[in-house]
């Protein structure tokens, strides 16, 4: 996540309005209903200028006069007047009402798919928080600029300068003394603007952070109380809360001193042309109708002169949130790749989950089949003088892996050992793609992953993480992401069997129960059986496990492992492995160890010949007792 500094130098020089430019795109569909909507308001907003006319007319007419009849004609005016300007600001909201919210939709819907395309190195960079008060927050508030301030900057542009057309026509005298203020109130409406912006864009990212905050203590509410941090995570809380509140007060500081200046000058105008115009009229230099009629307008200018301040203020923080909803949306997507790349863009995949580094990575059974070895080319999965740096890390750090040279031949599984923090997780994650090579090649069937398409690649190959992600949908529906729309209950009932969680059946709605967030809470030991049975139910050709049987008892794991040795027998897999009882499921073991793979052969080879692999299994053994 960039920091606030960095945001800061890199906003310097680009104005609020080359920032609300950039949401055209989205505006240009529905830019006709909101130019009607315009227009409608700046009609209303004049209707509300012959108010003083007609006063004038009465005051110097039937007032002057004591006609009865024409002061009751005059009000008929002045009631048919309210009636129309009230019935054109409704107008206006209906118009921009619907459109506007399309516009916030269809934002929200290109940020959400372009998240899913976002690699995962920019998720591990950004705060959650962050990402979700541009989605929800910042896009609000760019919704009410649409619908208000960017009508009214206009309308009420507009209704001034009509308003001093008219004054200046009846007395252009006290039309001067009126105008008299413009100046400074420009100068000081310059200046706020430069301010505001800093503080608007400050606040919105502390919102962020506190999104995060509050996200985090409720995911992690269990360590939490589990180690009684309840204290420091509401200081914590309270701390960046503070800070906001801070913000949100130079924020109503720097409002509160624009509005009295925005308020009393003209205010101070008004009462100065209320004292020459009495004196005028006193002297029969001006009729007391024209006086009525000036001052009217000049009342009736307030509100369009007083809104100016909090209408800049608004188009201060929708000129943050553009920014700060562009600044995802103009990170680098996945790179590319193979001819024609539908997962790239398709956010109805089965990528459409919100956590994305979960179980995100599924095969189907279908195309595999299809895929056979190039002639010539070694099949099954190879790594080929493979490096990794983490993008995030230093140049000159060591790689986490160095150089991998491997080969899991087809239909052979093979167990990943290491110590732990070696580089294992990093390894799996390359394969499906969750991460880029820096150097090296990795192909499967002989052929490149990087010159499939990701739809292809992620057909292949299935992934099941570690810490099984499970979402809120049924047990069914999560178990079958990891299979083509058209598999159904035979290949669930098949899955759950294979990853022994028939215990499925058993719960109050069969595999039709919601787990995830907001349904049923399954143990671990639960979760990663179904993750797994979402791993095996596509039939994938090439399955990667990152220590699957991680949080199941003795016997469960038994009884998976019995399972998982029919499926490994048809792919080809690659297993991280802590516990012999995994590795014993391989055919063959790699060592890796230093960023390179030390050794590869049978578990009782190993075991033999290498000293650091015997030293590792050794502790497992007595872990496994
Ligand atoms: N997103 C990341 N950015 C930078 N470094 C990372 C990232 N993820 C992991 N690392 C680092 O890469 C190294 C390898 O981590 P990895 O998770 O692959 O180890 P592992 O062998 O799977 O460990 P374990 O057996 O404990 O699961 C660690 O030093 C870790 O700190």
């Amino acid at each position: 996540m960039p920091t606030t500094d960095a945001v800061t130098k890199d906003r310097a020089g680009r104005s609020t309005v080359r920032s609300l430019l950039r949401l055209w795109p989205y505006v240009r569909p529905v830019r006709v209903r909101l130019s009607g909507a315009a227009l409608v308001a700046v009609v209303a907003s004049c209707t509300g200028l012959v108010f003083p006319l007609v006063l004038k007319w009465m005051v110097d007419g039937p007032v002057a006069g004591h006609d009865p009849a024409g002061v009751w004609l005059g009000a008929l005016y002045l009631l048919l007047l309210g009636l129309a300007e009230a019935g054109l600001f409704g107008l206006r909201r209906w118009l921009v009402a619907r459109p506007l919210a399309g516009v916030e939709a269809a934002m929200r819907a290109d940020l959400y798919r372009h998240l899913q395309r976002l690699p995962v190195a920019f998720h591990d960079r950004w705060a959650s928080g962050q990402l979700l008060s541009r989605g929800t927050t910042d896009l609000m508030l760019l919704r009410m600029f649409l619908a208000f301030p960017l009508t009214f900057l206009l309308v009420n542009s507009v209704t001034i300068l009509m308003g001093v057309a008219i004054m200046l026509a009846q007395e252009w005298t006290l039309g001067l003394v009126l105008l008299a203020p413009a100046v400074p109130v420009m100068i000081v409406c310059w200046l706020f603007e430069r301010r505001y912006s800093e503080v608007a864009r400050r606040s919105q990212d502390q919102v962020g952070d506190l999104t995060t905050v509050v996200e985090e203590s409720v995911l992690g509410i269990r360590i939490i109380k589990g180690f009684g941090r309840h204290r420091s995570q509401a200081r914590a809380f309270r701390e960046l809360s503070g800070k906001l509140r801070g913000t949100e007060l130079v924020k109503a500081r720097l409002l509160a001193s624009i509005w009295a200046v925005i308020v009393t000058l003209p205010e101070l105008a008004i009462g100065a042309a209320l004292v020459l115009g009495t004196v005028q009229v006193a002297d029969g230099h001006l009729s007391a109708g024209t006086l009525v009629a000036f001052l009217s307008t000049a009342l009736a200018l307030r509100w369009p002169v007083d809104s100016i301040g909090f209408l800049l203020a608004m188009s201060q923080e929708a000129g943050t949130a553009t920014e700060r909803y562009f600044e995802v949306m103009d990170a680098a997507p996945e790179e590319p790749t193979g001819s024609g790349d539908p997962a790239e863009v398709s956010a109805g995949g089965r990528f459409r989950s919100s956590a994305v580094r979960g179980a995100a990575l599924f095969g189907t059974g279908a195309a595999p089949a299809a895929r056979l070895p190039a002639a010539g080319t070694a099949g099954g999965l190879q790594f080929h003088s493979v490096q990794f740096r983490y993008p995030d890390a230093p140049a000159d750090a060591t790689p986490v892996l160095e150089r991998i040279d491997l080969h899991i031949r087809p239909g052979e599984s093979m167990a990943l050992v290491g110590a732990t923090g070696i580089g294992k997780t990093t390894l799996t994650a390359l394969v499906p793609r969750l991460h880029e090579v820096t150097s090296g090649r990795i192909t499967l069937d002989g052929e490149d992953i990087t010159q499939m398409s990701r739809d292809t690649l992620r057909e292949l190959v299935a992934v099941a993480f570690e810490e099984p992600t499970l979402f809120s949908a049924t047990v069914g529906e999560n178990v079958l992401m990891g299979a083509e729309d058209t598999a159904g209950e035979p290949e669930l009932d098949r899955a759950l069997a294979v990853a022994q969680a028939d215990f499925a059946h058993a719960l109050p709605q069969g595999t039709a129960t919601q787990v995830g967030e907001q349904g049923l809470s399954l143990s671990g030991g639960q979760r990663q059986r179904l993750a797994l049975a979402r791993a095996v139910v596509g039939r994938p050709r090439f399955l990667v496990l990152d220590d699957p049987l991680s949080a199941l008892d003795v016997h469960t794991e038994a009884a998976v492992e019995a399972a998982l040795r029919r499926v490994l027998a048809e792919t080809t897999a690659l297993i991280v492995a802590h516990r012999p009882s995994t590795v014993l499921l391989a055919d063959r073991v790699a060592l890796l160890s230093g960023g390179r793979i030390a050794a590869v052969g049978t578990h009782h080879e190993l075991l033999r010949t290498n000293a650091e692999y015997a030293h590792l299994m050794s502790g497992a053994e007595e872990d496994d007792r």
